[in-house]
């Protein structure tokens, strides 16, 4: 079905009740768009923060008559009266799950890892080839801080050892690592859809018999890996700082993504004390820490 769109200027202030309006005049759905190019990448729990200068976009279906709509937006919302900026689009039928499987293909990671998407023709069948479904959970690769993940475990040695993936999400590190010659691996996850899409794709690459899977409430105590990598945010990487540490054996390898480039230093500070912390490598905007845990 094809569809019709409201574009609206807005800001933090009024895009709520903006929102709540449209809801009430038809609109099918609301999404909240950066006005500028000014990314929030970590809103604290709970809290959904929006930009200074926010698109408020409403989809209705194609044959809407939006006159009304806009009149009935301008007689309500006072604030509509100084400034109203609108643009209406027409949205072409698409299918989006078709859209993004067309755009996703097979990446290189290092000198051996590649990832490729479950639908695709395998490039090399001689590499280290992950065959990836990352279904609801996150994971493809194509992110830098996963991308930054995927290098540091195809430079590891990692036959006879035991991985930890804290946050493995589609389960893609956790997998590689297996692919790449680990004995074993523990996915940890507060997500129970990311359990299951690392279940899927372990499955997929079959080392589903080398994989244990734990939402962190269920997570065996006392368990410690040889590697362990972490891409969540700075944030939980902060509060987790000896938490994750103690899962590291002592001379254990550690990998920590998910950060900000102005974050590395700090976090990196925090983590010396319990591992011997590299420089930090950098994709984009993000960073990758590295160290190696100092025996206690
Ligand atoms: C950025 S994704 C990384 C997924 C995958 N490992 C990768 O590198 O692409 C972060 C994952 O960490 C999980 N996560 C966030 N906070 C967590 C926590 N405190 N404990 C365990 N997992 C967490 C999220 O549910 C999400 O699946």
């Amino acid at each position: 079905m094809p569809w019709i769109q409201l574009r609206i200027h807005s800001n933090s202030e009024h895009a709520d009740a903006l929102s709540d309006l449209l809801m009430e005049l038809g609109s099918v759905s609301i999404t909240f768009e950066d006005g500028k190019d000014t990314p929030i990448f970590e809103p604290k729990l709970g809290e959904t923060p929006l930009w200074a200068d926010t698109v408020v976009v409403a989809l209705f279906d194609a044959g809407t008559d939006l006159a009304p709509v806009i009149t009935e937006l301008q007689q309500q919302l006072p604030f509509l009266q100084e400034q109203f900026n609108y643009k209406i689009e027409q949205i072409e039928d698409k299918d989006w799950v078709r859209e993004w499987m067309d755009n996703f293909h097979p990446i290189q990671f290092g000198q051996r890892l590649w990832i490729c998407p479950s639908w695709r023709e395998i490039p090399d069948p001689n590499a280290v080839n992950v065959i990836l479904d990352p279904g609801l959970a996150f994971g493809t690769g194509t992110h830098p801080t996963t991308a930054l993940c995927l290098q540091w475990l195809d430079s590891l040695e990692l036959r006879d050892k035991e991985v930890i993936d804290f946050g493995c999400g589609s389960g893609i590190l956790a997998v590689a690592a297996l692919k790449l010659g680990a004995k074993s691996a523990i996915g940890i996850d507060i997500d129970y859809q990311a359990i299951d899409a690392s279940r899927d794709n372990a499955t997929r690459n079959q080392v589903v018999d080398r994989l244990s899977l734990y939402l962190p409430q269920d997570q065996p105590k006392g368990i410690q890996a040889d590697v362990l990598v972490a891409n969540i945010l700075a944030g939980p990487l902060r509060e987790l700082a000896p938490q994750i540490a103690s899962l590291v054996k002592p001379a254990g390898k550690l990998a920590l993504s998910g950060l900000l480039n102005e974050q590395a230093e700090e976090l990196r500070e925090i983590y010396s004390e319990w591992f011997t912390m590299d420089a930090p490598a950098h994709k984009e905007d993000w960073s990758r820490l590295t160290g190696v845990r100092k025996s206690l």
